[in-house]
């Protein structure tokens, strides 16, 4: 009898609890327990840590506490060894790179869609004007009001169970929220209408995870880099380039998606395009420029640069440096608890 090796990969670990760091919302652990799962069944030995972020703490608009204010909490448990992976929700990730960490695997991602969860059944055509709609991220503000339906944008923040009962309990006839965090916890039922990307873009990297380890944690990161979607890294790294290009952050009325599209050439052969769209879109809702581009998957970068750059050659720039700090109305900042 030959002997074949079924050493799980995990095994290279050897024996080791490796401790993953979530936020201690329901979403946030549900997302690490799906990346727990995953490790579990690659023969590693794991357990959950809460760690508690600046997101967490207060209920300010995230313009006022700062970048990173769901992500820095769980890097710093990082760095110091209190955990050894953290798992994010990509978008919220600042766009500047922390070389002390490596995001070793971004895991197939959700639906990357906005959805609407609105009163009786009602989709965003179907509102009427004045109803009022829940959402405090500049870039689901501006393209609210950009539909021109004299939609009335309330602010609101606060976990994903909370911001849906505003809609149960009749204070607010709508709010936006992103599919996937209801797909995460088993919401998808409130959901009454899907967004589109053709007339509302998600933010970048929306409905992708994140999962980070120290950099020189070496036989962890090749671990963990076995959870890895070839297509959704891809796509994240588009729309991450997009956004940097624009030098903005996740608090920028700016929107992106990129999909992993399959193509036929001349000779009937299957490749794989990749596909860019963004926008950028003034908060008052009086403008939106918005650009796209098709190339080579593994030109991920430069296709979400170039896309930026055209929307910068049709005038984003003002719209994207824009703050408004007088306006109650806006918060800079997906200023979305998950
Ligand atoms: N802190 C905001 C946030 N970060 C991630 C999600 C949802 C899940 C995702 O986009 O991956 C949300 C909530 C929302 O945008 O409604």
């Amino acid at each position: 009898m030959t002997s074949v090796s079924t050493a799980a990969p995990g095994s290279a670990l050897d024996g080791r609890v490796v401790r993953i760091g979530t936020r201690g919302s329901l979403l946030a652990r549900t997302q690490a327990e799906t990346v727990r799962s995953a490790l579990t069944a690659a023969g590693v030995t794991t357990e959950l840590v809460v760690v508690t972020t600046a997101g967490d703490k207060s209920i300010a608009p995230v313009r006022e506490i700062g970048v990173g204010v769901f992500t820095t909490a769980l890097r710093d448990a990082l760095a110091d060894k209190t955990i050894d992976v953290a798992v994010h929700s990509y978008k919220d990730l600042p766009t500047a790179e922390d070389s002390r960490f490596v995001i070793a695997a971004i895991p197939p991602r959700e639906d990357a869609r906005d959805a609407l969860v609105a009163r009786d059944g009602l989709v965003l055509g179907e509102l009427p004007a004045g109803s009022t709609v829940g959402t405090s991220a500049p870039r689901r503000v501006a393209q609210l009001r950009a539909l021109g339906l004299g939609l009335d944008v309330r602010p609101l923040r606060g976990n994903l169970d909370t911001r849906i009962g505003k809609v149960a309990s009749g204070e607010l006839d709508a709010v936006v929220v992103a599919r996937a965090g209801l797909a995460r916890i088993g919401r998808l039922e409130v959901v009454t209408e899907a967004l589109e990307p053709v007339q509302f873009l998600p933010a970048p990297a929306q409905g992708a995870l994140a999962v980070e380890c120290r950099g020189d944690d070496d036989h962890l990161a090749a671990v963990i880099a076995t959870l890895d979607d070839e297509h959704s890294r891809v796509a994240v790294v588009a729309e991450r380039a997009l956004l940097a290009e624009l030098e903005a952050g996740c608090t920028a009325p700016v929107g992106a998606t990129a999909e992993v599209v399959e193509s036929i050439d001349e000779d009937g052969r299957i490749f794989d395009e990749l596909s860019v769209r963004g926008v950028a879109a003034a908060i008052d809702g009086s403008d939106t420029i918005r650009a796209s581009a098709v190339g080579k998957p593994s030109d991920a970068d430069a296709l979400g640069r170039s896309v930026a750059r055209e929307l910068l050659d049709l005038g984003a720039r003002e719209l994207v440096d824009v703050t408004e700090p007088s306006t109650p109305n806006v918060s800079k900042g997906e200023s979305t608890d998950a």
